[in-house]
């Protein structure tokens, strides 16, 4: 090949026995010749690429697009995946390209390189694991993969070398290590021989880097002159020495080493040596020679890889002379003469490494960071998306936070389940909600035959009975797609308040209606006690047994499965233990009602696919929606006190925030920390709020952006928006929260798995319930104060600081506790109806513009199974007003002692007192006579006070 090449400085090298690399490789520049054209033209004989250069590449180049969007219409990748796809394609041409310089020199040039990811650097397991992925992906007898060069990776090397894979050991800066870089391939070589394996194919370089020693070197020769140092001359003359002298001595070892007979009898056995590869070849200090780097290192069986400005400065004026072994006693003593002056080259190549690999981390989390944007790019409307519009400071604390996450490969523990990344406690055995599409695929023949069941049996209604995680999933759903043409209307009842079991019971025929009862644990009271009461409604409306009108949700082996197995139920789903009630919705829980409604299953899985392929682990975290997102929340409640996470919703999608309360309050809200959820809370202007809020936007559609959020960006509050395009990405937005809740939880230090207080109220409850089983009424409590129709109940510690007045000075006594960054919660024991609903949004709005504190807005025992986690375990700063009444009718529950209204008030009661065990600002006013009028007295109570505030 050489003999018909024109003359250069470039193919003169030949003649010394160096061979030239390229450092650089970019889909056009391989598709269009050029490549091509070099190695006919300069005698080239190999590529090297590294995460730097894709970057420039994939990060940069337009003509990636086209590939992306190609790969895409194959089926949904990652962002991992899709870079993966693009390099291995390109590494693959330019292997073609290289092969007959592969062919002719018999292996021993003509190689292509591409590196593992720059994070398994330290973890030799998964380096070699990737190496020999990437190996197979290839495929091509001429790709070399490129391991960077860590104590830890030496034992990887050593074993790819057995396994036959070309490595080309990348990021040496010493010459120990390049000693045991040499060992480790040794070995390799001698282990195959030992096995009778051939080694003649095996191709390997040691990149060997030059340009960055003298950098570091350099910068401290000239601190140190220009701090007059006594030795400044004999520094000065060091100047742009030790990086080539540090080389020569390197390329001395491998001279040592082949001359050895161990080396002799691997080459009777047709090894090849491992060359040295000079790397970082290019000038960086314009005061030396653009080609210093490539003339002092020209010497036999050496390979120097060159990036293209610097081949072509050879090219057009370098000198090829053999000058690698001159000079060895100058290069040892510019060595020692360096150690002399403690220069200190090897803390410079240990540190040198390092900072290689978290320079190749950086142009990785770039590179990846490209691909994800070009991925989201052509996905386009499929895929919701999150931005932050956060301000300066806490901007930069969450661009800190994601860089530190990326350092710690803290996404990736994630996805392997790793609990370090929490409290390293049971975290690992609640992580099953990222496996959901694969579950829910598996089981999705058993969700679309439910679906056609509802229908070819003519059922009216769906009704659900369930609680927390069990409920507020499937009421999003059933609220944002509403009823579909033809099906059922699924409603969703969540609630032990005799009226609203009573209002449910009549917007159904029994007769007509499948009920699903589902609950993870099966032993949650709520769900017992309405399937024991709509059993008997459905049994007596149908006149038989109405087994085949149920259906059970639960967790395998649970007492409702056991039950549902003894009524004979039509169907049981169950849950995956791995996955925590809040997280189910993706599950059996909210897939089964949904199928059950006439929901598109199949349809939601693949929507929910994508975002989880956003939030994959190749992600970089400022990419990554779920765990930015995460990081902002958790950040700006653990660093800025913006803890009151306050959603504003599109109208249509609004039902998320119940669902998101559960999520946070129940996830975050313990330990005396967490972020506190604040839902349906009317839009105010910016002066009626405190500085502890982020408001998080639920955008719908090409709905123009929330002149109130606007006017609150600009006054500094920190924004977040979730935008989707339609409401089927409601699912999305399930899971980015979820993944972005989890790495709140992280940030908080926190299990975001476990919910102890809500466990302690069910405990609280029970026992007041077994009294009243036991004795036929509840135990006996007296108001501290009453007035009219409104009695009040305290605790002693809370009764102190209340007084015994007037219905308005307790109030007022209560409401003069809010302090700066408290929150006010209205939990409310009534029917979840209309004018209830409106009549909390009316005293919570007073309350907010007033005392300009965040409220929150609930029904018991509904948020007893959400927020109420972080009104008693998160920190202390709510002030809670319950409001307990006088049921105007009771039901009883068919089999049990106790009501309805007995079951509610014993709620309200546990509820309470554990509020006041966790030292809560708490107080119960109850309304005896009619609910109207007691309410209508308690808000104007509560404008009264206010007005004289
Ligand atoms: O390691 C190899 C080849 O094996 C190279 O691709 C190597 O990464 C590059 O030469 C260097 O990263 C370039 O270094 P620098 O010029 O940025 O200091
Ligand atoms: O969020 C969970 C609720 O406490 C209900 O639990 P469950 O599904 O075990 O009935």
């Amino acid at each position: 090949m050489e003999g018909t090449l024109p003359e250069t400085p470039l193919t003169g090298l030949a003649r010394h026995g160096q061979s030239i690399w390229l450092d650089f490789i970019r889909r056009d520049f391989v598709e269009d010749g050029r490549l091509a054209a070099m190695v006919k033209e300069d005698a080239l004989k190999g590529v090297t690429s590294n995460p730097a250069i894709f970057e420039q590449a994939i990060g940069h180049g337009a003509e990636y697009e086209e590939a992306v969007q190609a790969l895409l219409e194959t089926g949904s990748l990652t962002a991992g995946e899709l870079y993966e796809a693009l390099a291995v394609e390109d590494i693959r041409q330019a292997c073609q390209v290289l092969r007959p310089v592969f062919d002719e020199t018999n292996g021993r040039d003509g190689y292509v390189s591409l590196e593992v990811s720059p994070y398994l650097a330290h973890d030799s397991k998964r380096s070699l694991e990737e190496a020999r992925r990437l190996w197979q992906q290839v495929d091509h007898p001429n790709v070399m993969i490129k391991i960077p060069a860590t104590e830890e990776a030496i034992p990887a090397i050593e074993q790819a070398i057995a396994e036959g894979i070309n490595v080309n050991v990348t990021l040496l800066f010493a010459i120990g290590m390049y000693k045991k870089v040499l060992e480790a391939y040794l070995k390799g070589l001698e282990t195959r021989v030992k096995a009778g394996l051939p080694v003649g194919h095996i191709g390997s370089v040691a990149s060997f880097f030059v340009s960055r020693i003298d950098g570091r070197i350099d910068a401290r020769i000239d601190r140190r002159i220009a701090a007059e140092d006594p030795e400044s001359e004999a520094l000065k003359a060091l100047r742009g020495q030790v990086a080539i002298a540090n080389a020569r001595m390197a390329y001395q070892h491998y001279l040592s080493v082949i001359a050895s007979p161990r080396w002799q009898a691997l080459a009777a056995k047709g090894a090849q040596t491992q060359r040295l590869l000079w790397a970082s070849t290019s000038t960086k200090d314009k005061a030396y020679r653009d080609v210093l780097y490539v003339e002092e290192l020209i010497g036999t069986d050496t390979v120097n890889t060159l990036p293209p400005r610097t081949l072509e400065a050879f090219r057009d004026h370098g000198v090829p002379e053999g000058r690698l072994v001159q000079n060895v006693d100058a290069a040892r003593k510019i060595l020692l003469e360096a150690e002399r002056l403690g220069l200190d080259l090897d803390g410079v190549a240990t540190t040198l490494l390092e900072e290689g690999v978290a320079a190749f981390e950086v142009a990785f989390d770039g590179l990846l960071g490209a691909v994800a944007a070009r991925r989201e790019a052509v996905l386009g409307e499929r895929l919701m998306r999150v931005s932050l519009a956060l301000s300066g400071e806490l901007e930069n604390a969450v661009v800190a936070a994601g860089k530190s996450w990326s350092h710690d490969g803290k996404v990736r523990r994630i996805w392997e389940r790793d609990a370090s990344v929490w409290t390293n406690g049971p975290e690992s055995k609640w992580l099953g909600w990222l496996d959901v599409v694969k579950n829910g695929r598996a089981a999705l023949e058993a969700y679309e035959a439910l679906g056609r069941e509802v229908k070819e049996r003519g059922y009216s209604d769906v009704l659900l009975l369930a609680m927390g995680g069990s409920s507020l999933g499937p009421e999003v759903l059933e609220e944002t797609f509403g009823r579909v043409s033809g099906g059922p209307k699924l409603h969703v009842l969540d609630s032990t308040d005799p009226q609203q079991v009573a209002s449910f019971r009549k917007a159904i025929d029994p007769a007509k209606t499948l009920f699903i009862v589902s609950s993870k644990s099966g032993s949650t009271l709520e769900p017992n006690i309405l399937f024991a009461y709509f059993w008997d409604q459905a049994e007596k409306a149908l006149g038989r047994s109405p087994s085949e009108h149920f259906v059970a949700v639960t967790d395998p082996g649970s007492s409702l499965e056991a039950l549902a197995k003894e009524r004979g139920f039509a169907h049981i789903f169950h849950g995956n233990p791995e996955i925590g009630g809040r997280y189910s919705v993706l599950s059996a829980f909210g897939l089964a009602p949904a199928a059950a409604a006439g929901y598109d299953v199949r349809a939601l899985l693949d929507s929910t696919q994508l975002m989880i392929e956003a939030c994959d682990a190749s992600v970089p975290p400022v990419t990554n929606p779920g765990v930015n997102l995460g990081l902002a929340l958790g950040v700006a409640a653990t660093s800025f006190r913006r803890d009151k996470v306050t959603f504003v919703a599109s109208q249509k999608i609004a039902s998320l925030g119940a669902w998101l309360e559960q999520l946070l309050a129940e996830s975050t809200g313990k330990n005396g920390t967490g972020l506190i959820p604040i839902d349906g809370e009317p839009l105010g202007t910016p002066e009626v709020y405190g500085d502890d809020r982020v408001f998080v936007e639920l955008r719908l559609g090409h709905e123009p952006v929330n002149p109130g959020l606007k006017a609150l960006r600009e006054a500094g509050h920190p924004v977040v928006t979730l935008h989707l395009d339609d409401v089927s990405q409601i699912v999305q937005a399930f899971f980015v929260f979820e993944f972005a809740t989890a790495v709140a939880g992280s940030v908080l230090g926190i299990n975001p798995f476990d919910q102890p207080d809500v466990e302690f109220s069910k405990v609280e409850t029970r026992k007041l319930t077994k009294a009243y089983a036991e004795t036929g009424h509840l135990p006996e409590e007296t108001p501290f104060a009453k007035d009219g129709d409104l009695a009040f109940y305290a605790d002693e510690r809370n009764r102190e600081a209340l007084g015994n007045g007037s219905a308005e000075t307790i109030l007022k006594a209560h409401f003069d506790r809010v302090g700066k960054n408290d929150y006010i919660g209205l939990l409310a024991y009534i029917e979840r109806n209309k004018a209830h609903i409106a009549w909390e949004q009316t005293v919570r709005t007073e309350l907010r513009d007033q005392l300009h504190v965040a409220t929150a807005a609930q029904f018991g025992p509904r948020f007893l199974h959400s927020t109420g986690q972080a009104y008693k375990g998160g920190p202390n700063s709510g002030v809670f007003l319950q409001v307990t009444a006088d049921d105007a009718a009771d039901l009883p529950i068919p089999g049990h002692a106790y009501s309805f209204g007995v079951v509610k008030a014993a709620q309200a009661r546990g509820d309470f007192d554990v509020l006041a065990a966790r030292g809560r600002r708490a107080l119960r006013v109850h309304i005896a006579g009619p609910l109207h009028a007691g309410l209508d007295r308690l808000a104007q109570l509560v404008t009264d006070i206010l007005k004289g505030a």
